[in-house]
Formats: C-alpha cells, structure tokens, sequence
C-alpha cells in the first residue's frame, strides 16, 4: 500500500496545487491529440516545433508541489512512464516520418500511453483522498484517516512483534476557554495545539485531531515507557508557554491517556484503554499523563 500522499501540507495548499494537476492533465490530453496528428501528416512545417520530452508534465508541476508529494511514489512514476512515453513517442515520429510505420510500433505507442494514463490517474485519486483525510481548522489528519492508519499500524506491530503506542490527548477546561474568550479564540488554541504536537513529536510519530478538543498521537515502534516519557515532554512543552492572540494570553494545558496495543487488540480496544487513562487524568487533577498497560 502507498505512504499516503501528504499527511501535514494544509488543506489549501493540497486544493491549489491539485487545480494545477487538472490544468495539467488537460493540456496532456492536448498532447495526445497532437502526437496523433503528427504521426498522420508527419511532414507538416508545424509539426517540428515540439519535442515530446519538453512536455513532461511532472516539469511544469514539479514547482508548485508540496515536498511530500514531489517525493511521493506515485508522482514518480508519473515521471518515470512518461519518459517511456517521450521515447516511444520519438521512435514512432521518427517512423513515421521515414514511412515505416507498423501496428506493433503504434501498440507500443498506445501501451506507453496507457501506462502514462494510468499513473496519472491514481495520483489523481490520491491527492483526493489525501485531500479528505485533514482536518480543515488545524490541518492535522482526521479521525477517518486515523482509524485507517491504526489498523495498519496494529498489524505492522503483530507482524513485526514491534511496540505501539497510543495516546489519547485533551484540552483541559477548554469549555472555559470558549465561553470566557469566544469561540474565534479558542479555534487559535486548537490550531496552536496542533502545530506545537507536530513540532515536538518525531517525524514517524503521527497526530490526528480525533474531535473537538481531542486528539490521538500514534507512536510507532514504542513501548508504554518510552511513550509515557514523550508524551510526557510534550505535555510540558505545552504548559510552559501561554498561548496569545491580540491581547488574550492563556497557559493551556493537556491531560493524557497512553495505552500500549496489545497482540489481538482492534482499533477500538486500544482507543478505549487510552482513553480510560485519559479519563483517569481528568478525574485525578488534569494537567497530567496517565499510563494504562495492556
Ligand atoms: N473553539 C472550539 N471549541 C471546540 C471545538 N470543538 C469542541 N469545542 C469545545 O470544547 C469544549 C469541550 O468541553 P468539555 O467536554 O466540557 O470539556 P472541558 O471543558 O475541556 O473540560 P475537561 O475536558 O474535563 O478538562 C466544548 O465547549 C466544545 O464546544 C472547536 O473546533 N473549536
């Protein structure tokens, strides 16, 4: 299965850079209709004009695509199948100009092409899909894509016999935030959360926003003690630095639940052990982190 195509890049970003691949994909089609003309009246003055390389679409969107996309396997092989295509398409031209072109020259023309097709087509997919899985006020990745994501991880970790982590994380008294500051605010307070979670955790640590003023950290290839630790550190990280916008300024702080995954828990076992832990947070003062081992 593909790394999902981009898990932090803002939704807006995701949406513009999309607009570009439809344009993209448009004149592709325009290509097409042309490398067919010219392989029809292969001497026509205006059909030398331009090579079939200089139009590489992964060229023109190379520049406005987001790192984790450019990186992405499937915008690879966009790349990869259209050099195919370039070369088939130069073969063919050149055949066709020299009057020797024959049906297995052009099944390879159309083969290359539909390749070509194909790899466009689910990178198409799967900037849709990337596009559903974030969370449109913090940008974090949703609770859909987490229960995806939790599933593969839990059986990553039964087939590797590899520790994981979840921690269930939330806002303290956030309701009060709410109902002294406004709600503008206290969207700030999640989005500020969010950014500070991403930046304090390691790169193959995920963070999703699990529901309102909750979330859910996963942690790969950790066991309930170094989890608790890096849970621990971010519950500081959070408290130690008010949050401020105009002229409101707030010490927010986090309780939290974290649970190790046992070796036959499903996605919701797992959830409802770190969230008993959470819940035992609250209950015991907030502002703290509970573990719950399997
Ligand atoms: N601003 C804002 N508030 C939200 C959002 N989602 C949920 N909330 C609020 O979060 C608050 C959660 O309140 P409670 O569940 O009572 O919990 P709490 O006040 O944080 O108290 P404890 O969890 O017990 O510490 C409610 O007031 C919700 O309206 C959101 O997207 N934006």
């Amino acid at each position: 299965m593909n790394e999902p195509l981009t898990r932090e890049e803002d939704t807006d970003k995701l949406a513009h850079f999309r607009s570009i691949f439809r344009e993209e994909l448009i004149r592709h089609r325009t290509y097409r209709l042309d490398l067919f003309f010219r392989l029809q009246f292969p001497n026509e003055e205006s059909n030398k004009k331009k090579s079939p390389e200089s139009l590489d679409p992964t060229d023109a969107l190379a520049s406005s695509a987001p790192i984790s996309v450019r990186q992405h396997v499937l915008f690879k092989a966009i790349s990869r199948n259209f050099g195919r295509l370039a070369s088939v398409a130069n073969e063919t031209l050149a055949s066709a100009t020299d009057g020797t072109l024959d049906a297995a020259r052009f099944r390879s023309l159309a083969a290359a092409i539909r390749r070509l097709d194909s790899a466009l087509d689910r990178f198409d997919a799967a900037i849709t899909a990337s596009l559903t899985d974030v969370d449109e006020l913090t940008g974090l990745l949703n609770r859909a894509a987490m229960e995806r994501d939790l599933e593969r991880e839990l059986a990553h970790a039964r087939r590797n016999q590899s520790p994981l982590c979840v921690a269930m994380v939330d806002a303290d008294h956030f309701k009060r935030v709410n109902d002294i500051y406004g709600h503008g605010f206290g969207d700030a307070v999640l989005e500020e959360l969010a950014d500070r979670f991403e930046a304090a955790l390691r790169p193959h640590d995920r963070v999703y926003r699990y529901g309102g003023e909750e979330f859910l950290i996963m942690l790969p290839e950790t066991t309930l003690q170094d989890g608790v630790q890096v849970i621990e550190r971010l519950r500081q990280t959070v408290s130690e630095t008010s949050i401020s916008e105009d002229d409101v300024e707030v010490f927010q702080t986090i309780s939290a639940g974290v649970a190790q995954a046992g070796e036959q828990d499903e996605n919701e076992d797992v959830i409802e052990r770190a969230d008993g832990a959470l819940y035992e947070a609250k209950a015991s003062g907030r502002n703290r982190v509970v573990a719950v081992s399997v």
